[in-house]
């Protein structure tokens, strides 16, 4: 199991110094939809060339024009790129084929999809390398997660990763372990605590003690 920590509410410098408390503890880096949206994929660029050691995801959440924006974020030094699952066929296919050309990996993140055993098998044919289970900060703010939508991908997932995203925190962490995903992804559970180095030290020994 990797840990992620995905950076959502910084600005360049505060990632750099974000990554440099925790980088020790972490896997994967994730450059946020909304930082992306920010300061563009230069983020993804100053990350990868301060931290090459580390993976670096950019969560572009591609829609369309998949091919292009792939490679784009290839070229800005991303080692993965996140496609949403809602998007087109012909979309995902056109990423995995541009990823594969680049030497870079596609994550699926499954936000907002309404079939999502049918929807997961279906991607899971097309060759991604990690399909996500997401509950974003809409559906958070409900009270939602996504345990119950991870167990039904690693149901019927059989090539892809599994990963979970939305709201994990330390006290919400042993459960997400206990069902074991390929890839923990944790924001706020981590940017958003006081001592976030020992956040995510802790996060990992757990993460290692659940293997
Ligand atoms: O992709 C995202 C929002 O769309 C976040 O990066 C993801 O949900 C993880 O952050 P948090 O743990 O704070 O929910």
């Amino acid at each position: 199991m990797e840990l992620q920590l995905a950076l959502d509410l910084v600005n360049i410098p505060e990632a750099k110094q974000l990554v440099k408390e925790v980088e020790e503890y972490v896997d994967i880096v994730e450059i946020g939809t909304p930082v992306i949206i920010n300061e563009g994929l230069r983020a993804v660029k100053e990350i990868k060339q301060e931290f090459p050691h580390l993976k670096v995801l950019a969560d572009l959440k591609i829609m369309d024009a998949a091919a292009y924006e792939v490679m784009k974020a290839s070229e800005a030094g991303a080692d993965i790129i996140t496609i949403l699952g809602v998007a087109e066929d012909l979309s995902i296919k056109g990423a995995v084929e541009e990823a594969k050309k680049q030497g870079k990996k596609i994550l699926v993140d499954m936000i907002g999809v309404k079939n999502l055993e049918e929807r997961a098998k279906e991607v899971d044919g097309f060759g991604v390398d990690y399909i996500c289970v997401h509950t974003g900060y809409d559906l958070q703010a409900v009270g939602k997660n996504s345990l119950e939508d991870l167990a039904t991908i690693k149901r019927v997932v059989k090539n892809a990763k599994t990963a979970i995203a939305g709201g994990i925190k330390l006290n919400t962490l042993p459960e997400v372990i206990k069902a074991k995903p390929d890839l923990i992804i944790v924001g706020g559970g981590i940017t958003g605590q006081e001592d976030k180095r020992a956040v995510a030290a802790e996060m990992k020994k757990m993460i290692q003690q659940g293997e």
